[in-house]
């Protein structure tokens, strides 16, 4: 009997590659592979070197391969997720000129408010490329270069995201996709396109920018010899756009089929995402209006601080993360990173409500509860731009799907729980972002729609935990708190 036909779905994000063996027919995963990179810097400064990416990614796909147990006659397509906002820059070789700056690295907080300043305000940049400019942004990522080190932005022969720059890897072609496209600033939403005033405002010649590719079932080129060789397959297999993670996600989930658009999601990663697919293109200055790249839009809130500072928290007080317990008076805002949502990029942790009862657990509960309602603060913008009432009748009755390495935590997935009071899905299949890209994949491979792919193979399908009252006064207290810091937490 022949081997079933593979696709093999790379999730390439803020802290390693993950690669997922799918069967095509079924959407059974057949292995999954995991590999480290990288993150490097102090004092905003977050970067990582594209190499490493690669590297990373050719790991992951060879655990994959010896998990799975099939022939690499049998892999019929590739597609990379990677993380949003990257700036990648590249000399005539394709080699990287410097480490990438990644999407939480804070460094270009004041280009971020330059932009926005000017080109009609945060409103025209909410109406032209659906967010107003932040650090994470690639366009301020490219004018902190231009500014700090102008030699690097001069010799640039190609700018990048970091999935552009792997998809490039795999096929020689210079290509992107509209979702992640619609993380730069220079893209705009509405028209599909780049946008050119953008453009001219940040000195950035379109010619070192890739090509976007179409929506839906998008095969940009076949796999080169040399990748072919490095990761162990046969040259020619159909290689997919790719796109950013989040809108990976939403593939791998089937957020954009019928029954689900404006169904929300809250993956609990290096970032705090929540988000929903929309059929109308979300405007609202107080989120990132990503483009999907299914040909829906993808409304988005997104923190700096999430997995990583409560980790981070947990060993400053010598725990287990799963040892947490509800923070009582306890307020902790744990912007080690500075933060996004709000936008408060040169923020720190803030702790207050200390008393001489305090414990260690209830300090790291806290943790947990200022990360996730700082995230689950934009959610109910998320829901008025996919044309929602969130007060509505039955609005809180609409089961929240958790995604994200978090979601794997007990303390995570009660603490999101009882301050949402919403039910949860937690999603059968571990990886929803590496899925997604496997269907679009097998949709490269096969030119079916991508979504149908997903749905089909139940992707987003889950065990619903149903919702428990909901904990209104921790909810007031990190919210009160957040309200007054004001001025601390501006630097
Ligand atoms: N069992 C677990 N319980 C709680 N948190 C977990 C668990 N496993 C992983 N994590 C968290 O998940 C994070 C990684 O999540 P992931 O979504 O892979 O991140 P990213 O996509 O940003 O690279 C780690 O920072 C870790 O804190
Ligand atoms: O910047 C954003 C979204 O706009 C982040 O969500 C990045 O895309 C990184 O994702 P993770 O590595 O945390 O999954």
């Amino acid at each position: 009997m022949p081997a079933p036909e593979v696709v093999i779905g790379v999730d390439s994000s803020t802290q390693s590659a993950k690669a997922v063996f799918v069967e095509a027919a079924t959407g059974r995963i057949l292995a999954a592979g995991r590999a480290e990179h990288r993150v490097t810097g102090e004092a905003g400064a977050r970067e990582s070197d594209p190499e490493g990416w690669w590297r990373a990614l050719c790991e992951a796909v060879a655990e994959g391969f010896a998990g799975a147990g099939v022939p690499a006659a049998a892999v019929t397509g590739i597609a990379v997720a990677g993380q949003q906002h990257g700036l990648v820059v590249l000399d005539r070789s394709g080699r990287p000129l410097r480490p990438a700056a990644l999407w939480n690295d804070t460094r270009a907080a004041p280009q971020a408010a330059a932009l926005a300043r000017v080109l009609g305000g945060p409103a025209g940049w909410a109406a032209r490329t659906g967010s107003v400019p932040v650090a994470a942004v690639t366009a301020a990522k490219w004018q902190w270069l231009r500014e700090h080190e102008p030699r690097a932005a001069d010799a640039a022969a190609a700018v990048r995201l970091p999935h552009d720059f792997l998809t490039e890897r795999l096929t020689g072609t210079a290509v992107t996709d509209p979702g992640d496209a619609s993380g730069t600033g220079w893209y705009a939403t509405g028209t599909g396109a780049y946008d050119r005033r953008t453009l001219e405002h940040i000195g950035l010649d379109p010619v070192l920018l890739p090509e976007i590719a179409p929506t839906g079932a998008t095969r940009v080129g076949p796999l080169t010899a040399s990748a072919a060789a490095a990761l162990g397959l046969l040259p020619g297999i159909a290689v997919a756009a790719g796109t950013g993670d989040n809108m990976a996600a939403a593939v791998g989930l089937g957020l954009g089929g019928a029954g689900l658009l404006g169904r929300p999601v809250l993956s609990l990663g290096t970032s705090g995402t929540v988000y929903a697919a929309t059929r109308a293109r979300p405007v609202s200055p107080a989120l990132s209006g990503f483009a999907a790249t299914d040909g829906t839009f993808l409304p988005l809130g997104c923190t700096l601080n999430c997995t990583l500072a409560v980790d981070k928290m947990a060993a400053l007080l010598g725990l287990d993360r799963e040892a947490a317990e509800p923070g009582g008076e306890v307020v902790l805002l744990p912007y080690l990173d500075g933060e996004r949502t709000p936008d408060l990029p040169a923020a720190s942790g803030l702790l207050t409500g200390l008393r001489h009862i305090t414990s260690r657990e209830q300090l790291l509960g806290a943790a947990y509860e200022g990360a996730v309602v700082t995230v689950l603060r934009a959610l109910d913008e998320v829901s008025r731009a996919c044309g929602q009432d969130p007060a509505g009748p039955g609005a809180a009755d609409v089961p929240l799907r958790l995604i994200g390495g978090g979601a794997a935590g007990r303390h995570w997935v009660e603490t999101v729980r009882r301050l949402s009071g919403r039910p949860l899905l937690l999603p059968h299949g571990r990886e929803p972002v590496a899925t997604g890209a496997a269907a679009l994949a097998a949709s490269a491979a096969t030119g079916e729609d991508p979504v149908a792919l997903a749905i089909g193979w139940g992707a987003g399908e889950g065990t619903e935990l149903p919702a428990t009252e909901r904990d209104i006064p921790t909810w007031e207290r990190v919210v009160r708190v957040l309200d007054r810091a004001g001025g601390t937490l501006l630097s």
